[in-house]
């Protein structure tokens, strides 16, 4: 039973109290700022030791003040009312964080804390101890209004409440700025339930458009960090998203939930260093995404350990040796039993390569000095080496090849294909070819990824780089402990006794591995092991793109997203279990989410309405609302849709009022409609979830994926349908973008179903 209370008196009790809380905050502040400028200001002075231990604190309190101003918006929003009378009475404020007083007195509890579970999951059937739930609604550091949920019945009598819109509705019904917002204060308990599911193993949520699903992987990335700093921490949460503009649209929430060390990446950018751009042919696209690629990367790597024709002439020194294919063969075959990567066995191969022809040299210089007269070994084996034909004729056979070499190679020369792909025909080879130095697309990814596995490191002949990366990570973790074994002096050296308490010690505890970056580190380093993978839209990906995923979390830990009948990438999955089948058999949990709180019915409706008709099976979730408006179709004649655009546009801006606008077009048309569009509204018109001052935006389908608008007008529906090769997979996602409107535009057929 949902009440709201206009209650003046138990609104000033409340005022009073978030009035206190907020004190309590900027005293926090206040107290960390002072700690972190007494830190700074020790200088640069001391040890080594001293120094990184300076850096550590100075990162724990740069952390903890970021965190406590992140969270100044909305900073408590929720107060339980319990059955049981606890020490500290039997209300509990639930908040962004926990906060205590001087005396560690509780006064606000961290939303992801066991205790506050009940405020999302309560129910009048399953009270949980609960007597009422208050939704406490600020403006600013204002409460200006209060919204009981009463479970226990007894309460109703006490009067004094009165009906007023939940603070569900009003969340719901804001206008959109572009940048997605945290639901922290409204978390429906079947979200609430998928959020708090504990860590291990693979849960795949499935949900239709607007079911929170995005909403639900960001709090549960925040719920797992604070459930397991410790592990966590250090090894890092990777967040992947579809595209840059939905990374952008997302990248708020997190740090408005305090946590900043999550790495979130596009699909194009999960290996350092590449910035790949969308695949922009949908067959290469789906040739790519196929699983045997890994076979044909492999084949590409096994094809450049190469034999020689027939014996091959080399010069040392004057004296003439043979490479024989015999002995490429027997140390090309010592060198891959080894099991390394292709750089590394080099060292292997080459080895055995200069004893074999230090031999030979040795025989003929003894030879022809005579019987008797023996050469000093390690001066022939570097002779050998130092051999420039040596050096040419071992790498003909073992070159030292970076990822980027071999895949353009593969791409670039139809020869190196066809022996690494027999298995696919001369039309899909014809597909993939390309010239050097072409742009990497997102589905060359996981093939740069695969043959960086395979190769090793470039510098490896040595061992050097390894060596060096791994003498790095021993000094930073040697750092840390020191840093750690030393919190006591460094106490008294800063003077700072009595002001870090335990609970920053063991905070600095945790967060010293975050203190040397452990997001920062996991994002260059593409080996880097990750604790929990959360992956958004992920119906999208492809094999590959998932054979990358589970490499980078040996654990197999992830929080996996989506919507099967939004797919509409050219490898995306048919199903949950087709996409998972292959790297964890069956070993996932499927769970749903059944709500749409982002569409109106009315369009929801037709949205899946035409999904059915197309033959789609979609889970088309019940909207949690009216909306004002149904959709509306115009029909047009040909050639007339973009002035038509240009007429309408401005009636549509009028009615978001204020809010965000979409045109969303096909492909072929995003130019000219953008030119439009521009010509109405020049700066204002943006691209992805918009700019700043970027209320309107002209996009692809496949760019507002996962982003959502007030107002969408959907150009040529037919079209969309055809640019994704006859699926309705975009169109789909377009028609759900909207908040409060839908406008269909089409001179073609309008695909049935839209209209009622
Ligand atoms: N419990 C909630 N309280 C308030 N708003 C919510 C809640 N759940 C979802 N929303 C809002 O509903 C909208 C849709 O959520 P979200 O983008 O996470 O859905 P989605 O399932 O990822 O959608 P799609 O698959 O269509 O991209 C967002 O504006 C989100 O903030």
């Amino acid at each position: 039973m949902q009440e709201a209370t206009s209650v003046q008196p138990e609104l000033e009790l409340e005022r009073h109290y978030v009035a206190g809380l907020y004190r309590r905050l900027d005293a926090l502040r206040a107290e960390k700022a002072a700690q972190l400028a007494r830190v700074r200001g020790t200088g640069a002075v001391g040890s080594m030791q001293n120094v990184s231990e300076r850096d550590a604190f100075a990162t724990m309190y740069e952390d903890r003040l970021a965190q406590l101003n992140a969270v100044e918006e909305r900073l408590v929003f929720g107060r339980l009312d319990l059955d049981e009378e606890a020490p500290d009475g039997n209300s509990r404020y639930i908040g962004r964080i926990g906060l205590t007083d001087e005396d560690q007195g509780r006064l606000m509890i961290d939303w992801r804390a066991p205790e506050a579970g009940a405020f999302y999951q309560a129910t009048a059937l399953q009270r949980q101890g609960v007597r009422r739930r208050r939704h406490l609604i600020l403006k600013n550091r204002d409460v200006i209004a209060i919204e009981d949920d009463v479970l226990d019945t007894a309460l109703l009598s006490e009067g004094g409440h009165q009906q007023g819109e939940g603070a569900l509705l009003a969340a719901l019904t804001s206008k959109r700025t572009g940048r997605m917002t945290d639901i922290v204060s409204t978390i429906q308990a079947e979200q609430d339930r998928i959020i708090r599911t504990p860590l291990a193993g693979v849960l795949v949520v499935q949900g239709g458009p607007g079911t929170g699903k995005t909403a639900v992987a960001l709090h549960r990335a925040a719920y797992l960090l604070y459930q397991h700093r410790e592990r966590l921490k250090s090894a890092g949460v990777l967040l992947v998203g579809p595209s840059a503009s939905f990374m952008r649209y997302i990248e708020r929430v997190l740090p408005s939930l305090g946590e900043t060390g999550v790495v979130m990446a596009s699909l194009g950018r999960l290996m350092p260093g590449i910035r790949a751009v969308p695949e922009a042919s949908r067959e290469a696209a789906r040739i790519k995404g196929r699983l045997d690629m890994a076979e044909v990367v492999a084949r590409a790597v096994a094809n450049r350990q190469r034999l020689p024709q027939g014996p091959r002439r080399v010069v040392v020194e004057g004296t003439a040796l043979e490479l024989h294919p015999r002995a490429v063969r027997r140390a090309r075959d010592k060198a891959r039993a080894t099991h390394k990567p292709h750089n590394e066995a080099r060292a292997t191969f080459v080895k055995i390569m200069l004893r074999e022809l230090a031999d030979q040299l040795q025989e003929k210089l003894e030879e022809s000095s005579g019987t008797g007269n023996s050469v000093d070994r390690s001066y022939l084996i570097e002779d050998v080496r130092s051999s420039r034909d040596v050096r040419i004729a071992l790498n003909l056979c073992w070159m030292p090849l970076t990822p980027e070499k071999l895949i353009e190679d593969l791409f670039a020369k139809p020869e190196h294909l066809a022996a690494a792909a027999p298995q696919l025909s001369e039309a899909e080879r014809r597909v993939l070819h390309r010239v050097p130095s072409s742009a990497w697309t997102e589905a060359d990814v996981p093939l740069l990824d695969e043959a960086a596995e395979l190769l090793g490191t470039f510098d490896a002949s040595s061992g050097r780089a390894q060596a060096q990366q791994e003498a790095q990570r021993q000094r930073d973790i040697a750092n840390a402990e020191q840093a750690l074994r030393n919190v006591d002096a460094m106490l008294r050296e800063t003077g700072n006794d009595g002001l870090v308490d335990a609970e920053d010690l063991a905070a600095m505890n945790e967060e010293t591995e975050a203190s040397l970056t452990a997001a920062e580190r996991a994002a260059q380093d593409r080996t880097w092991a990750y604790g929990h993978i959360v992956v958004d839209e992920a119906q999208e990906l492809s094999p590959m793109q998932w054979r990358l995923l589970m490499r980078r979390c040996p654990l197999k830990s992830f929080t996996v997203v989506g919507d099967i009948a939004q797919a509409s990438s050219a490898a995306s999955a048919t199903s949950w279990d087709a996409a998972m089948e292959p790297f964890v058999g069956k070993r996932f949990t499927l769970e749903e989410l059944t709500v749409n709180y982002r569409t109106p019915t009315q369009i929801a409706e037709a949205a899946a309405r035409m999904a059915q008709a197309a033959g789609l099976v979609v889970s088309a979730p019940k909207a949690v609302r009216e909306g004002e408006w149904a959709p509306v179709v115009d029909r047009l004649p040909a050639g007339t849709l973009l002035a038509r655009l240009v007429e309408v546009l401005p009636e549509e801006v009028g009615l978001a009022d204020g809010g965000l606008v979409a045109v969303i077009a096909p492909a072929a048309m995003l130019r000219e409609a953008r030119a439009a569009v521009v010509g109405l509204y020049g700066a204002r018109v943006g691209s992805g979830s918009g700019g700043l001052d970027q209320d309107i935006v002209v996009t692809t389908a496949k760019e507002a994926k996962g982003l959502e608008f007030d107002v969408v007008l959907v150009l040529e529906p037919e079209q969309l349908v055809q640019e994704a090769d006859g699926t309705v997979g975009d169109l789909y996602v377009a028609m759900t973008r909207a908040t409060q409107r839908l406008r269909v535009l089409a001179e073609g057929t309008v695909p049935a179903g839209i209209e009622a």
